[in-house]
């Protein structure tokens, strides 16, 4: 028996900003809320800017994104918070996934500097190299109310990394059950397929999209 998620506070249809300034989140929410009929404006776009992520959490992160762009805009806004946690570093780099890249958003060095630690750590057997991506999604609204998603989903952290799609970590991350990174996947692939989400985000914006989003 699946539970069916209790619905909250509906949103209705009209413009919604995604609070990200991040190019490829922002190409897979525009997939993801395609399908609903709702007008998507980016942060950038409205020219909002980016606030400095002081939380620990990736609960709190999101919340001030997204609470940040809807007082902004006097508009609804989602933000995503998000990153790649590998357990044998202790959940590193985690909420700060975006930071290890650097000023110059270099995530072939980041994932190497995880090779690098997990190397020393001598963790060569895929057992001890489990690792998940998480995403904390949190819808604010003008009036101040919040509300918050999680989605997570968990695999392998292989060297070298492989593909070149989707952004950040996603060469270096092979989910459960699959043969391929998500830089080997397409698009739709690493959102998932037959109605069942696969990546993170995609877990995250099911419970999102089932409780708040008109069909
Ligand atoms: O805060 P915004 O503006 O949304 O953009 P950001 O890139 O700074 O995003 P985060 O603060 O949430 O940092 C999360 C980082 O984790 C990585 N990440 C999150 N989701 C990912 C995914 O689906 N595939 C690969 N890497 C991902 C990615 O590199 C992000 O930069
Ligand atoms: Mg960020």
């Amino acid at each position: 028996m699946t539970d069916t998620p209790s619905p909250l506070r509906r949103l209705e249809p009209g413009r919604i900003v995604l609070a990200s300034h991040n190019p490829g989140k922002l190409r897979e929410f525009d997939d993801l809320m395609a399908p609903y009929g709702y007008e998507v404006v980016s942060a950038g776009s409205l020219g909002l800017p980016e606030p400095e992520e002081t939380g620990t959490t990736f609960e709190a992160n999101a919340e001030l994104k997204a609470r940040a762009a809807a007082e902004a805009s006097g508009l609804p806004a989602l933000a995503d918070d998000s990153g790649f946690c590998v357990f044998a570093l202790n959940g590193d780099p985690g909420v700060y996934s975006a930071r290890w890249a650097g000023p110059e958003k270099d995530f072939a060095m980041a994932m190497r500097t995880i090779e690098e630690k997990l190397h020393a750590a001598g963790a060569t057997d895929p057992a001890d190299r489990r690792s998940s991506f998480v995403a904390v999604l949190c819808l604010a609204w003008p009036d101040g109310e919040v509300a918050l998603f999680r989605g997570e989903v968990e695999g392998t952290a292989v060297w070298p990394p492989r593909g070149s799609g989707g952004f950040g970590y996603d060469p270096m991350f092979q989910p459960d059950g699959e043969s391929r990174t998500f830089g080997e996947m397409s698009a739709e692939e690493k959102h998932g397929q037959d109605g069942t989400a696969l990546s993170h985000r995609a877990r995250a914006f099911a419970d999102f999209s089932a409780r708040c989003l008109e069909a």
